[in-house]
């Protein structure tokens, strides 16, 4: 076994191919000796046409027929289904073996009592991951050594940015700030280029606009140190367009208001995930 021998790598054992498990897997493909893997298996009844083409592409191993105790073992179903495919999970754990867990809501103590593994990582992924653009954050069971802490850093690397390991007490806030973040910002995308239409745009026109303008303002962020509201502010001219604009996004608490009203909900789902599953 390999799970806490940094030095050596490890054999990772993916259940759950779907769009996280993919892109995860990807990541690590791409690069096998700076994520630390020796082999990858997925395990995935249902495999898209994405999973099969990864792995006979990248040389992963899908549905093998035959799983001995695993160095890491990488939970990425849907936490509904998480107590099922713990329970064929809790044959592949031993006392070494490493379980990280990118799903919703599901606790670390659930991790532990239902696959039996005390090697335990809450993890945070998002969908930028499959482009190494993503940001990752963790936390960790209190079983877990600095040399499983410094492998899952490398694990998530392969993804892009990597924080932790956190309080596991901030990880549904986590989860509704970048896990679910990317949808926020592909939503601004949609109602930017819906506005640019009802203005009279042809709607491709208005869709290109509006996706370059939040790809290009992510790459100045990326490029750039200036915080964000300074960014902002470089944009609005004192009396002038954007000003009209943010006023009204604004006003009567506007979008920051928006944004903490959803956060707040979106964190309680993720709460009540673990105990609905
Ligand atoms: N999609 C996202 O942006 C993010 C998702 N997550 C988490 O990742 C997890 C997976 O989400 P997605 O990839 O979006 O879902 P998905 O629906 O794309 O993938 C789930 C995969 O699990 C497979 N599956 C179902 N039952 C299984 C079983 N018994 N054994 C093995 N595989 C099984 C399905 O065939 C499917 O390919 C969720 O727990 C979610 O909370 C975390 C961060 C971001
Ligand atoms: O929507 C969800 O439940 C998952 C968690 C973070 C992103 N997608």
């Amino acid at each position: 076994m390999t799970g806490s021998t940094m030095n050596l790598k490890s054999t990772v054992t993916l259940i759950g191919g779907g769009r996280m498990g993919i892109a995860m897997a990807k990541g690590w493909l791409c690069d096998l000796d700076a994520a630390g893997v020796e082999t990858v298996n997925i395990i995935d009844p249902s495999p898209s046409d994405a999973l099969r083409e990864l792995c006979a592409k990248k040389g992963a191993v899908l549905n093998p027929t035959e799983i001995a105790p695993v160095d890491v073992l990488i939970l990425a179903v849907k936490p509904q289904v998480f107590s099922k495919v713990a329970s064929d999970a809790a044959k592949w754990v031993n006392e070494t073996t490493l379980v990280v867990s990118v799903m919703a809501g599901i606790t670390v103590d659930r991790l532990g009592s239902e696959t039996g593994a005390t090697k335990i990582v809450r993890a945070m992924p998002n969908t930028p991951g499959a482009v190494g653009a993503g940001v990752t954050a963790f936390s960790v069971s209190s079983a877990c050594t600095p040399t499983d802490t410094q492998m899952v850093n490398a694990l998530l690397s392969s993804l892009g940015a990597v924080e932790g390991p956190l309080d596991e007490a901030l990880m549904d806030a986590v989860t509704v700030v970048s896990g679910c973040g990317p949808a926020y910002t592909f939503l601004l995308v949609e109602a930017m280029a819906a506005g640019g239409v009802a203005l009279g745009l042809e709607e491709g026109i208005a869709q290109r606009l509006a996706r370059q303008t939040v790809i290009g303002a992510g790459v100045l962020m990326d490029q750039d140190p200036t915080s964000a509201e300074d960014l902002r502010k470089a944009v609005t001219s004192p009396n002038g367009v954007t000003l009209a604009a943010l006023e009204v996004m604004m006003a009567e608490g506007g979008i920051n208001d928006v944004m903490k009203r959803a956060l707040r909900t979106a964190r309680d789902r993720s709460v009540e995930l673990s105990k609905d599953s």
